[in-house]
């Protein structure tokens, strides 16, 4: 079985967080320079691109990247199509079977283009989390840069997934994916402080 890649591409083109890091890569030492080899060296903020946030991001006290288990980033994961609403609420997950998964990916279809940050998304509702860790989740999944809107600084998406053990990845690219159930992998790098980590996702039929 192939698997099919649901990240997005990084680079000079990615765009960021408004005001934070953009993606560069740039070669150090040049094949001409060294004679044998060309090695380069990247920059960007952790929250770029398809990612994985660790607690630390919107808790001080929190988890670190390379605190989070390995195995929290492989399993069978449900994806749901849901056209651009607003807020996603428990109400519009509840006839969905959980009981084979413990991942979910929302396709909200809100962030088509990539080339920029959207003036808008879907946002997932604080009464999500709750629900979903009852039915076994520990891993959602968004097509979008944050669970939270742009301009929220309490955070309500965010500390109520972390408050039920729920890992969050942001900024999936499922514009080609059905719904149904796959086998979902989504490494973050073992970065000892990060309070986040670009993945490459990727999803296969089971
Ligand atoms: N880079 C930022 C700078 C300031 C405030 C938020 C961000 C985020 O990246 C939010 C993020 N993607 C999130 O986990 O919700
Ligand atoms: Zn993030
Ligand atoms: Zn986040």
């Amino acid at each position: 079985m192939k698997w099919m890649d649901i990240s997005m591409k990084l680079d000079a083109e990615t765009p960021p967080w408004p005001g934070d890091e953009p993606f560069t890569y740039e070669v150090t030492y040049a094949m001409e320079d060294t004679g044998s080899v060309n090695v380069g060296q990247f920059k960007g903020s952790c929250h770029i691109g398809t990612h994985v946030d660790a607690p630390f991001h919107y808790d001080s006290s929190g988890a670190r990247i390379a605190d989070l288990p390995v195995e929290r980033f492989s399993g069978k994961a449900v994806v749901v199509h849901l056209d651009r609403p607003e807020v996603i609420h428990k109400e519009q997950v509840m006839d969905i079977d959980l009981t084979e998964v413990d991942k979910i990916l929302f396709r909200t279809n809100s962030w088509p283009d990539r080339s920029a940050f959207p003036a808008s998304y879907s946002v997932i509702g604080s009464d999500l989390a709750a629900y979903l860790a009852e039915q076994g989740i520990d891993l959602i999944g968004v097509d979008t840069p944050s669970v939270d809107p742009e301009t929220s600084k309490d955070l309500p998406a965010h500390h109520s997934l972390c408050a039920h053990d729920l890992l969050i990845l942001e900024g999936l690219v499922l514009e080609n994916i059905q719904p149904g159930i796959y086998e979902l992998m989504a490494f973050p790098l073992k970065m000892t402080q990060a309070d986040g980590s670009p993945v490459r996702a990727v999803l296969r039929n089971l």
